[in-house]
């Protein structure tokens, strides 16, 4: 009896390291590494941001840098940046990626290419409502598109490469291309549209040696992310709050990080982390351990998953309960100002009972 508990036992403990075993055999693509050591490292939207980090941690770690983006000024001020603080120089290219006739002869003028990251971005947060037609095609040309441009226009040059290392391709996400975001619908859309590209394009070019990274990042403190909050909707930044603000300089360092180890996915802080398990799909995965953890915690983070949902429709309901009751106390002051006083009474007392102070700006 003491004998077949025994053995029972031993069998549960088993069976994890089996199922380990079985991932180790079966995860696609297999894993690799890919240096970035004095190969050439070509990054659109390099003048700002992230992709100025991201330009400026390559440079520290021993590759030829090219960075791209429209304006020359900002440019010539980000390659000034570069070398005060680390003393390398990169080179610059001028192009609009919406563009591709300029994106190909960018690329031809930079050489052959190791590591494209395509970085480039913008991003306006509205609801789509209050949304013009034209940013929405913004945003969809100059991220989803716009990538489109590069990876078309680069790819030649990296499948006839003469060094058989590994190269990448590497596409700049966000959150919002995980999960959509209220005042994100083109952003998202875009964002979205890059899970598509890169699951796609990763298994027609593995054969090049070419291997895609897409990266995660939550709210990150750049010149783009100062400009979008001066009009986006309290809700968008309510509900992407659930993930807290990065520095550039981590993105950047998290971002390289993936690329040079091969992942797919790569989320940037804790959150992210949550939110490539529960979104992991049938996406490629590299690593039998992140395999494991996908599918022992799959359902304890679907069930996450739902509780955030319950609190940012609760976040989005009581906005509107709020916005209901603002509309009412202006209609009935502006209707019969001799009533002001009284009402303001009562929604005093109104506001002791509930508590709005969450959305008072
Ligand atoms: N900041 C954030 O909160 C987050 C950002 N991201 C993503 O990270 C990326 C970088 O964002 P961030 O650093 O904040 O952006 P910034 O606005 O700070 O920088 C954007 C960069 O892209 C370039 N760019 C914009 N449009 C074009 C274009 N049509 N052709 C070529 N280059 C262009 C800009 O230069 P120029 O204008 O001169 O062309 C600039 O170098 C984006 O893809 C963004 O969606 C993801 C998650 C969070
Ligand atoms: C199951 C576990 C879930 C884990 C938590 C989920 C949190 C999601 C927050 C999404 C934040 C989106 C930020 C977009 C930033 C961005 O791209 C803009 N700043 C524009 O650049």
């Amino acid at each position: 009896m003491a004998d077949a508990d025994l053995s029972f036992l031993a069998l549960i403990a088993l069976l994890p390291i089996l199922f380990l075993i079985f991932l180790k055999l079966i995860v696609r693509p297999r894993p690799l590494q890919i240096p970035i050591k004095s190969r050439h490292v070509f990054i659109t939207g390099g003048s700002s941001g992230i992709g100025l980090a991201l330009a400026r941690q390559a440079a520290t770690e021993g590759a030829r840098v090219t960075i791209l983006a429209r304006s020359l000024e900002k440019l010539e001020e980000a390659k000034t940046s570069i070398r005060l603080s680390t003393g390398i120089d990169v080179a610059i290219v001028s192009a609009d990626v919406c563009d591709f006739e300029a994106v190909k002869a960018a690329v031809e003028s930079a050489g052959p290419i190791d590591v494209l990251i395509c970085n480039q971005g913008v991003f306006v947060a509205y609801e789509l409502e209050n949304q013009e037609m034209k940013e929405v095609r913004d945003m969809i040309g100059v991220n989803l598109i716009g990538t489109f441009n590069l990876v078309k226009a680069a790819l030649p040059g990296m499948k006839s490469r003469s060094d058989r290392k590994p190269v990448s391709i590497a596409f700049m996400s966000s959150q919002a291309g995980q999960v959509g975001i209220y005042g994100y619908t083109a952003y998202s859309a875009s964002k979205f549209g890059l899970r598509g590209l890169a699951e796609a394009l990763q298994q027609e070019v593995i054969a090049d040696d070419i291997h895609v990274s897409l990266i995660f990042p939550p709210d990150t403190d750049t010149p783009g992310f100062v400009e979008e909050n001066k009009k986006k909707p309290r809700l968008t930044s309510i509900i992407a709050g659930s993930s807290g603000v990065m520095q550039a300089d981590d993105v950047a360092k998290k971002a390289l990080n993936g690329i040079k180890s091969g992942s797919f996915f790569v989320p940037c802080n804790f959150e992210g982390f949550l939110l490539a398990i529960a979104t992991a799909g049938l996406s490629p995965q590299r690593s039998y351990l992140m395999a494991f953890v996908e599918v022992v915690s799959a359902g304890v983070l679907r069930i996450a998953g739902l509780c955030f949902q319950w609190t940012w429709y609760g976040s989005i309901e009581k906005w509107h309960a709020q916005k209901k009751y603002n509309d009412l106390c202006s209609s009935i002051c502006t209707a019969t100002p001799s009533l002001r006083r009284g009402w303001m009474y009562i929604a005093a007392i109104h506001k002791n009972l509930i508590s709005w102070t969450e959305f008072e700006d």
